[in-house]
């Protein structure tokens, strides 16, 4: 029987190493990436330099840019914080817990005709469980439902986007909008003059 080692990665940086080393081919084997995040036991020591929380809504925080081929980012949601229903702009979504628990609720595309949104399934994801999405799957939203615990997911999108779309549960209808890093290596981005619209 043939037998697929995944590998496992000690700490961050050599998760980040063995992502680099996976990213350099074009064919992307998404069982392998979602096992390989999945097996990196989440330890905040190596993390929390890129955590950085907001109290009103989640923060998006770079930790490193997969030589053009990834994003990689910490995504730091306070007690109650949510996304709304949004794509992935064709790219491939890993989200690891890194830290207490989320739940992801999916959605159909909304119908061309009516625009109603239709829910589709809904799963509350556990530290260090690594979850996959792409736009054949449909729409999500991600919500930290707990009132006493933040949560931290660790998120891989290839390729990278900076815009996607928000969609409204009610009508359907859609918006473009750009998303932003609140923080880049650790260190808080500048503020931005330019007010956007962001997808929280
Ligand atoms: N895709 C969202 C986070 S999530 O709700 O999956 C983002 O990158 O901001
Ligand atoms: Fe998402």
């Amino acid at each position: 029987m043939e037998q697929t080692e995944v590998m496992k990665p000690e700490t961050l940086d050599d998760l980040i190493k063995i992502l680099h080393k996976i990213f350099e081919s074009d064919n992307i084997n998404v069982e392998e990436v979602q096992n390989i995040m999945e097996a990196y036991d989440s330890n905040p020591q190596e993390w929390m330099k890129f955590a950085k929380f907001d109290q009103f809504r989640y923060t998006r925080n770079l930790v490193d840019e997969g030589n053009g081929k990834f994003n990689l980012m910490i995504l730091c949601w306070g007690e109650g914080h949510g996304s709304s229903i949004h794509d992935h702009t064709d790219s491939h979504c890993f989200m690891k817990l890194l830290q207490g628990q989320l739940k992801e609720t999916l959605f159909e595309w909304p119908d061309k005709k009516t625009c109603n949104m239709v829910q589709k399934s809904q799963r509350i994801l556990q530290t260090n469980q690594c979850a996959y999405i792409n736009d054949s799957f449909g729409l999500h939203r991600v919500e930290n439902a707990s009132h006493t615990e933040c949560s931290a997911s660790l998120h891989l999108y290839s390729p990278p986007f900076q815009t996607c779309q928000t969609f409204d549960q009610r009508t359907g209808h859609k918006n473009t909008v750009k998303m932003t890093f609140w923080s880049k290596f650790g260190e808080r981005t500048p503020f931005e003059t330019t007010v956007s619209q962001e997808n929280n």
